[in-house]
């Protein structure tokens, strides 16, 4: 029997088989060649010349196309009896996981007392915005009780369709005052009954070099970050620890977990300010209280134009690297969802700072070489 691919002589009937790898034809084409030549045959079809010798094999029945329209069937059974239910039932199950997350977490949030230091400006005015918009009972902190109270009317000014009808408090201290810290405390407590959530947000940062630096701005630096949001937390904590319940926030940086060169009592304060309420998370999680670490990169606020710097004066720069940091409220919506879930702590930053974060764990030589020549770079282009 001629297989395909040989050339049958004209006049010659019969049957023959292709042999073409996929093809089942078997034909009679008289004078024909092989499916692929001239004889108008096709794979997979019976050949136009006459009969055959006898029945065929039943798997030569059928064609090629039959074939391919029922693996096209069998393919789309699969994926209308498999895939689609499976894609939609996924879908189905994170919708709800979302939306059972966003029910928790409104619950969490609404009628909360919330107590934000540092409302005045970047962060934590936004943090107030988003807070509010989210139901709470805010209680704002801050220096300047014109631009707290210029926040409040901002906020009760705003018309949207879940209208939160608290109007916020407003305490006015000094962080770095220990004692109006503790008073401020009691203000709070007396006037709220108690704190749900306590966000310690107010910071400053440092531009220097540590040779050049007096101690009394290490020491003011680390009163603001540091020994300020300690002793605001140890004053509020007793109360929380009573009701057992409480959620306290450290807003730290990624210089919480590395440091810079020209940034030593920022860094430092970050530094102590993660192991602090690391420890303290350890501590009171029989209270079931709870204790978040949103550690920054660059956000657009004016905390480089109010770093302090060696001699205690204002650095009144806007750092490019601030300047095309994330926004203040996106941020800000990262510290509202991270409480809602109850993180344990957050690293909000682009690559590069968290890449650095890396590094500094698992190639510390590396890292430590890269800071000295970022300083050397830095020095020169100073010109110190
Ligand atoms: N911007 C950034 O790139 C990053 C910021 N962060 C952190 O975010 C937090 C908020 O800073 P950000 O919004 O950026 O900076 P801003 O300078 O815009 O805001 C700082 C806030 O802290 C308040 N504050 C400063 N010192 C004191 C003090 N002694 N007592 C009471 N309040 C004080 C300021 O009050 P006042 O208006 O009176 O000055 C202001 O409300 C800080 O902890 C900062 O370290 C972390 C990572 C990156
Ligand atoms: C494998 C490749 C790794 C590449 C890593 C290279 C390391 C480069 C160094 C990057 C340093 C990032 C510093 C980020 C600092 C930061 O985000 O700080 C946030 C702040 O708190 C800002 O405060 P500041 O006063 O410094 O503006």
């Amino acid at each position: 029997m001629p297989t395909c691919g040989e050339l049958r002589e004209a006049g010659t009937p019969g049957w023959h088989r292709c042999s073409r790898p996929g093809c089942i034809g078997w034909g009679t084409g008289e004078g024909s060649s092989c499916p692929t030549a001239t004889s108008g045959w096709r794979h997979g079809e019976r050949g136009p010349g006459g009969s055959g010798p006898g029945p065929l094999p039943a798997v030569a029945m059928v064609t090629a196309a039959a074939r391919k329209t029922a693996e096209r069937g069998k393919l789309m059974d699969f994926t209308s009896s498999v895939i689609v239910p499976l894609l939609f039932g996924s879908l189905g199950i994170f919708a709800l996981f979302r939306l059972l997350q966003w029910l928790r977490m409104r619950t969490y949030l609404q009628e909360a007392v919330v107590v934000i230091t540092g409302a005045t400006s970047g962060l934590g005015k936004e943090c107030a915005k988003a807070f509010h918009a989210a139901g709470c009972r805010l209680v704002l902190c801050g220096r300047d009780s014109e631009k707290l109270k210029g926040l409040v009317q901002e906020l009760c000014a705003v018309k949207n369709h879940r209208k939160n009808p608290h109007e916020p408090h407003t305490v006015v201290f000094d962080l770095s005052d220990t004692k109006a810290v503790v008073n401020a405390a009691e203000e709070i407590l007396k006037a709220l009954g108690h704190v749900d959530i306590l966000i310690n947000n107010a910071g400053i940062s440092f531009r220097g070099t540590i040779v050049d630096t007096g101690l009394q701005v290490d020491k003011k630096v680390m009163e603001t970050n540091y020994f300020g949001p300690v002793a605001l937390t140890k004053a509020l904590l007793p109360s929380m620890i009573k009701r057992r319940q409480g959620h306290i926030v450290a807003i730290s940086s990624v210089q919480g977990k590395i440091s810079i060169p020209f940034r030593s009592a920022y860094a430092a304060s970050k530094h102590a300010t993660q192991a602090f309420f690391d420890c303290l998370r350890a501590e009171v999680e029989q209270y079931d209280i709870e204790v978040t670490v949103v550690s920054p990169g660059y956000i657009q606020t004016n905390l480089s134009l109010n770093a302090v710097t060696a001699d205690g004066s204002r650095y009144g720069v806007m750092d490019k690297t601030t300047a095309e940091g994330q926004t203040a409220a996106e941020v800000a919506q990262v510290v509202l969802n991270a409480v809602g879930q109850k993180k344990k702590e957050v690293l909000v930053a682009g690559l590069t700072p968290c890449l650095a974060v890396y590094l500094r764990n698992l190639c510390p030589r590396l890292f430590f070489t890269l800071m000295a020549s970022r300083a050397k770079k830095e020095r020169k282009a100073k010109g110190s």
